[in-house]
């Protein structure tokens, strides 16, 4: 598990958001198919190697790169902080914390100025930069926009084997905590941190890691979601649909998760809360609260539990990844959820798929 780093005794970035991902993919071309043709992103720019793809709310360069390469993996999750200056104070924090630390200069990420690029304490890839080329925003471009407009990225999930070091460690970096999942013995299994003011920029899923569990767009309208939906049916592609479509209990949202052609998971989402007060309430759920996850009781179904995408370091290798020793939230809720209460303390006719499985 990650060790809990010292407290730096310089101050954290000033991190605006979670701006955009890179995602290597064994084969582009089909990568195109699902991200374009089905989710509808803007191109802003392709090549052999890469797709630079933006939401239509988007005006920097890019929301998501997808980069061809030899193993499906995250290679960088990039938060935007608020000046060219925060980098310098990126660098310092990070060194401070003992990791290692790479200065990035302005294109050697198309689209993107200057960054610092890290391996933070949980092992993921993270980047922090400021300055980036802009582009055409599509909010209005109605006449580009399909039925399933994706709005802009809203958020990354990442599976760490301790989220109370990881929570530790977000807080840190001045993230706060919207929502988190937890049992009667204070095992946590999941957490929701922001700097934007809705639910999350960051969700910490309990689970062996450093792995991308998903990266989330927001969609205006439930209708958008639907229609993704539908365009995969059309395409005899219902197998792309993991979980959902439905709403969350945390975050209220309403959601699709998707798996991508290499089994990236990117979820689809919208609809979920103002956060930006300094004395936002937080939101506890208990593990066994069937209505956690799933605000209509549907189960969660098993692969998303266990399945995730590996990270690089900065030379590009796969992490290892360090199992998680508190108890699986899979585990406890039995799988999909069958013995989790709609109201609590209702063992008799409270389980919603009771001894189905
Ligand atoms: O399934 S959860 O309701 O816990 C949930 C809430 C918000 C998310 O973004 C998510 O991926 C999952
Ligand atoms: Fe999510």
């Amino acid at each position: 598990p990650p060790t809990t780093p010292s407290l730096p005794t310089v101050p954290p970035p000033d991190v605006i958001r979670c701006a955009y991902a890179e995602l290597i993919v064994t084969d582009l071309a089909a990568a195109r198919a699902f991200y374009v043709d089905v989710l509808g992103l803007v191109v802003t720019h392709e090549d052999d190697h890469a797709l630079y793809l933006r939401a239509f709310e988007e005006y920097l360069h890019h929301s998501l790169i997808v980069r061809v390469g030899a193993v499906p993996a995250l290679s960088v999750l990039a938060y935007r902080v608020r000046s060219e200056a925060e980098l310098d104070v990126a660098e310092a924090y990070y060194r401070q914390l003992g990791v290692r630390v790479e200065r990035r200069p302005a294109g050697a990420t198309r689209g993107i100025g200057a960054a610092v690029r890290v391996e933070d304490p949980l092992g993921f890839p993270i980047e922090f930069f400021y300055t980036a080329e802009h582009t055409e925003r599509f909010t209005q471009r109605y006449d580009m926009h399909p039925a399933g407009a994706l709005a802009r990225l809203d958020h990354f999930n990442v599976n760490t084997p301790d989220v109370p070091a990881a929570r530790r460690y977000y807080e840190g970096l001045g993230f706060r905590v919207s929502e988190d999942i937890v049992d009667g013995d204070g095992t946590v299994y999941a957490a929701w941190l922001f700097r934007k003011p809705t639910v999350h920029d960051i969700a910490l899923t309990g689970g062996d890691g450093p792995r991308l569990h998903h990266i989330a767009f927001a969609a205006q309208e439930r209708h958008q979601i639907l229609h993704v939906c539908d365009h995969l049916g059309a395409l005899r592609q219902s197998d792309v649909i993991e979980r959902g479509p439905g709403r969350h209990g945390v975050s209220n949202a309403f959601y699709l998760y998707l798996r991508d052609p290499d089994g990236h998971r990117i979820e689809i989402y919208t609809h979920d809360y103002y956060t930006g007060d300094p004395d936002n309430p937080v939101i506890h759920w208990d593990v066994h609260d069937n209505q956690r996850r799933d605000w209509w009781g549907n189960p969660v179904v098993p692969s998303w539990y266990t399945e995730a995408s590996d990270v690089l370091d900065l030379d590009g290798r796969v992490q290892k990844v360090v199992p998680r020793t508190d108890s699986n939230e899979m585990d406890v809720t039995v799988g999909a959820d069958g013995f989790s209460y709609a109201r609590e303390g209702d063992t008799s006719t409270g389980f919603k798929l009771g001894t189905q499985i």
